[in-house]
């Protein structure tokens, strides 16, 4: 099938001759209305006749083909693009072709040279698409051309403003390029070699001769024809050949080490390093480059944190997006150490949304509280660093592009509540690698000790946007699996703020991700502001379970599970649906405003009744308490509901460890109340047992089963009881009838 141009509206700048007349011709021959402008001016810009243009229209015309003249100069755009709109109702291809010629060495040249020069290629390239800017987008269709030349790619003898002019015209074209994309206007740049006016004077004749405009032409319709899908390309064309030119980057190598001053003698001492071309990255985006300057400051701030030679990682942070999982799978991340103190733990816990505005907040927020305690998602932070740190980029076979990483979803589960303070230990191994067709998702199954102690174990989904396709394997019995709620309307919902400055906080836990603060950085990850990190929703969405289900009581956490499935912004508001299943409380959050689902497949594990018995008490105050009002529902059924009301009595029981007392309590039928005597939290006072008049007397005559009731909510309990470890419990009489 031939191209054909046919309904298409072109407009060829300095068409009057050379190149542009070429083109100009060829895409009149191939139906497109043509719009030929030339200023009908000398190589030097001086002069002015429309003699040129009017010429290349009638040999159009005269081959059928439409066109109409345009004299005025590139400068005045809307002039040219008026002319076509005039003309032909519409603008769909612009080639920016005009060019003047002052060549001079340096030294000689003037301001005027200078000037013209970058008036009539940069600027007049500029005023001219600018003009047609806005119709190919409202339209969806643009096709545009820019010249530039060898001279600037690899500079020229006494054409200093021409290849500054022209390089600034590539430069130009790759940024149309990026925000042209969506609206299907591409942007290509050709440097021609072809015998013109502009090249007589530096081409020998007979090379000038063979160096025909006709072989050139041809790429440009190419580039320009809707089926083309190149865009930002740069190509190298003249005498029948085209080869397109890309960017190489040399692996490099990092010059300094923290903390220590970067000096001249360090970069003449690598120099070789430096330029070093061996397994060269060939980055086709500013994300690219600005990844590789992220990687290397996180890399040199955690020197002396992560075991393994810096250089050597950040170097092997390159920039494909290809995956091979056959070498990623099994591979073992460098072993990270983990140093906190309850600096990190305040931190993190403002991090994910925890203020003073709520009195129960404070134990995790002031070190100097009683019950001062880590929020038990702080468990990923450790094992966080084992990634971030250019872990990850470390890994053969993983050669990620880190613009394209999203978090797709988390598990962490915890063997016993954290430290406020220490030093932990992380080991990241790649469980698996999938293939997910729109992306490849990464499985790192992370253990963190203290000192030999297991503290916790983490499974990272990292989920690499536009890597899939592999043809990889899509599921993996090692990935923990994802639970759906059950089919009823949740039983709780908790609606919560998250700051416009919620990431900006959240990042300090180490997490320095630009996408989560530059908006340059989101938007050309896509995003049109910055997002909220993964684990920072996650946080959220755990401390609404544990304060609605565990009395915000960090040793009843046991796991929690999620899936991100859509990003949230920084100051939307964060609704956590929750549905209670024995121990598992089955999360799903939406964002309020929009009402999408963020979080899904979630769920937090608590510890807690089910997995206890008197005999093997190892959490909870929760059930404590069923076992004690079980305890008194029996009893007081023994004595007979007629006496019930009589009862002034108090009920007590006691907690041993090792034959010793560890916590006694009683409890005060007729006003509902409980106090704590004796034990760690002696002289609190602190719990409350509170019942309605009814319930109890239905958990008296045996008709509520008072574990049903204290799930139902009708049996609460208020305050701190937790015990973690094995306990014997004693449940003894205290009554006094
Ligand atoms: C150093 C490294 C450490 C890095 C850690 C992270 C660093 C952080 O700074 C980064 C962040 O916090 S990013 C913010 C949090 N994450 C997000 O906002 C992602 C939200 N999710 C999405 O946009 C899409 O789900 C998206 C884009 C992920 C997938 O959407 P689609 O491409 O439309 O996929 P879809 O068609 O729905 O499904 C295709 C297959 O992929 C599976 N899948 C979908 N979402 C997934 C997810 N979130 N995680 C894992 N797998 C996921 C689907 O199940 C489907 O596979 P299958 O057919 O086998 O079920």
């Amino acid at each position: 099938m031939s191209l054909s141009f046919e309904g298409k509206v072109v407009l060829i700048t300095g068409a009057g001759g050379g190149l542009g007349r070429e083109y100009a011709l060829a895409f009149g021959e191939r139906g497109a209305s043509v719009v030929v402008n030339d200023l009908g001016g000398d190589i030097k810009g001086g002069g002015k006749s429309s003699a040129a243009a009017d010429k290349v229209v009638e040999e159009i015309r005269a081959k059928g083909g439409k066109a109409v003249a345009n004299y005025d100069s590139v400068e005045d755009g809307e002039k040219l693009i008026q002319t076509a709109l005039d003309a032909f109702g519409k603008i769909d291809i612009v080639v920016n072709n005009a060019g003047i010629l002052r060549d001079r060495s340096f030294a000689r040249t003037s301001d005027l040279d200078w000037d013209l020069i970058h008036r009539v290629h940069l600027r007049g390239a500029f005023m001219v698409t600018r003009a047609a800017w806005n119709h190919m987008k409202n339209q969806k269709f643009g096709r545009i051309i820019m010249t530039a030349s060898t001279a600037g790619i690899y500079g020229n003898f006494g054409q200093a403003n021409y290849s500054a002019a022209k390089l600034g015209l590539y430069g130009l074209a790759n940024t149309l390029a990026i925000e042209g994309r969506k609206y299907n206007i591409h942007c290509n740049t050709i440097a021609p070699t072809a015998g013109s006016r502009l090249t007589q004077s530096v081409m020998p004749p007979d090379l000038v001769e063979s160096m025909k405009p006709e072989y050139v032409a041809p790429l440009v319709l190419w580039l320009c024809h809707e089926q083309c899908k190149e865009n930002g390309g740069l190509f190298e064309v003249g005498g029948g050949w085209i080869g397109k030119l890309r960017w190489e980057r040399s692996q490099g190598h990092i010059v300094r080490h923290k903390n220590q001053r970067m000096t001249p003698e360090a970069v003449r001492d690598h120099w070789d390093n430096i330029c070093d071309f061996t397994d060269a990255a060939k980055p086709v985006s500013i994300q690219e480059g600005l990844q590789m300057v992220v990687e290397v400051l996180s890399k040199v701030d955690s020197e002396g944190g992560v075991s393994g030679n810096p250089t050597a990682s950040a170097a092997s942070a390159s920039v494909s997006s290809g995956i091979n999982p056959r070498e990623a799978v099994g591979q073992k991340l460098p072993p990270t150490s983990f140093s906190f103190s309850h600096t990190q733990c305040i931190i993190y816990a403002l991090g994910v949304g925890m203020s003073t505005k709520d009195p129960d907040h404070l134990r995790f927020l002031y070190e100097g509280h009683e019950d001062f305690s880590c929020l038990p998602t702080f468990g990923v932070i450790p094992s966080q660093a084992a990634m971030m740190d250019g872990g990850l980029a470390s890994v053969p076979g993983l050669n990620i592009d880190f613009t394209r990483v999203l978090h797709g979803e988390q598990y962490l589960e915890l063997y016993k509540p954290l430290p406020t303070s220490g030093t932990l230990t992380s080991q990241a191994t790649v469980a698996d690698v999938l293939d997910k067709g729109s992306g490849a998702v990464i499985l790192l199954d992370v253990n963190t000790y203290s000192g030999d102690e297991l503290v916790c174990y983490n499974q990272w989904s990292v989920f690499v946007v536009g890597a899939g396709g592999f043809g990889g394997k899509r599921t993996s019995d090692r990935a923990k699996a994802l639970v759906p709620p059950p089919n009823r309307a949740p039983d709780a919902v908790v609606t919560d703020s998250t700051t416009r400055d919620q990431a900006a906080l959240y990042r300090l836990s180490g997490d320095w991700n630009p996408l989560h603060i530059d908006p340059s950085f989101a938007a050309m990850g896509g995003f049109k502001a910055p997002i909220l990190h993964g684990l920072c929703s996650f946080g959220f969405a755990a401390r609404h379970v544990l304060k609605q289900y565990a009395n915000n009581d960090p040793s009843r956490f046991k796991a929690i599970k999620v899936r991100f499935v859509k990003p949230v912004l920084p100051g939307q508001s964060l609704q956590t649906e929750m549905w209670k299943e024995g121990n598992r409380i089955h999360i799903q959050c939406k964002v309020k405003e929009t009402d999408a689902v963020v979080l899904s497949g979630a769920y937090v594990d608590l510890h807690g009744a089910a997995e206890a018995s008197p005999e093997n008490l190892t959490q909870g105050g929760g059930l404590q308490s069923e076992l004690v009002f079980a305890e008194i529902g029996r009893r007081i059924k023994d004595l007979g509901s007629e006496l019930v009301k009589k009862v002034n009595a108090v009920f007590g029981w006691e907690i041993t460890k090792n034959g010793k007392t560890a916590a006694q309590w009683t409890i005060d039928l007729k006003s509902g109340t409980g106090s704590l005597h004796k034990g760690p939290y002696s002289g609190k006072a602190d719990v409350t047992f509170t019942v309605s008049d009814e319930d109890f007397m239905e958990v008296v005559q045996g008709k509520l089963n008072p574990q049903k009731a204290f799930f139902a909510g009708k049996l609460k309990v208020r305050g701190n009881i937790m015990m973690s470890q094995k306990l014997e419990v004693i449940l003894k009489d205290y009554a006094k009838l």
